[in-house]
């Protein structure tokens, strides 16, 4: 049986990151797909650094199943990050919400996970986070991208505690998880 996909996407700053780890930690079958993006390695995420150059030559030979540019950088998901569906594991993957789309295309029933919280929240946690300059988190905050309809989305507000989310998360997701 083959896993699905699910994107977790939202604007910067709502938690997809933190969210999806306390997920995975609640349910270690779900596979936390590592992505390759053009940035510097930073404790938030297990991303794998790479050069423009060699995002370009991957990208090339046909190494991402999926891949997008945004603030600057370009990320990719690796086939090799999805081979946890063979085994019918669920793979947790941070997408822009402007690859809903394409990955729609690509990955058969895909699923959305979509992470909300207030515009104040999103400040006060980017500027804690510490990882982008002023400048950089303001243009992150004024970046406005809706969701494509048709999709099957579950909307979760991330505005309490991790815990919180990461429950109300894999409830919307499993619901037969509630029962067992
Ligand atoms: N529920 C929460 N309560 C308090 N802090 C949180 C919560 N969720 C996330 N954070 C904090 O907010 C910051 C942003 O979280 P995270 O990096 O996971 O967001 P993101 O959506 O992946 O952002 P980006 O798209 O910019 O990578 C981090 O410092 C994280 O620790
Ligand atoms: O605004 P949208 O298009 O939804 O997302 C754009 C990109 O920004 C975030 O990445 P990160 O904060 O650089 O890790 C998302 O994960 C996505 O890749």
């Amino acid at each position: 049986m083959s896993g699905r996909v699910i994107a977790v996407v939202g604007p910067s700053g709502v938690g997809k990151d933190t969210v999806m780890a306390a997920m995975a930690a609640r349910m270690p079958e779900l596979h936390l797909v590592r992505r390759v993006v053009t940035r510097p390695a930073s404790g938030t995420e297990p991303f794998e650094a790479v050069s423009d150059a060699d995002f370009a030559r991957r990208e090339a030979g046909g190494a991402f199943a999926l891949s997008w540019r945004a603030h600057g950088l370009s990320y990719g998901l690796p086939w090799t990050e999805l081979a946890a569906l063979e085994e019918g594991r669920d793979a947790l993957a941070n997408l822009s919400r402007r690859a809903l789309l394409p990955a729609q295309a690509r990955f058969a029933g895909l699923r959305v996970l979509a992470l909300e919280a207030p515009a104040e929240v999103l400040a006060r946690r980017l500027a804690g986070r510490g990882r982008e300059t002023a400048g950089q988190i303001a243009a992150r905050l004024a970046r406005e991208a809706p969701l494509p309809e048709g999709l099957d989305v579950a909307r979760i507000e991330n505005s309490g505690t991790v815990a919180e989310a990461a429950e109300a998360a894999l409830a919307a997701l499993y619901p037969e998880r509630a029962l067992s």
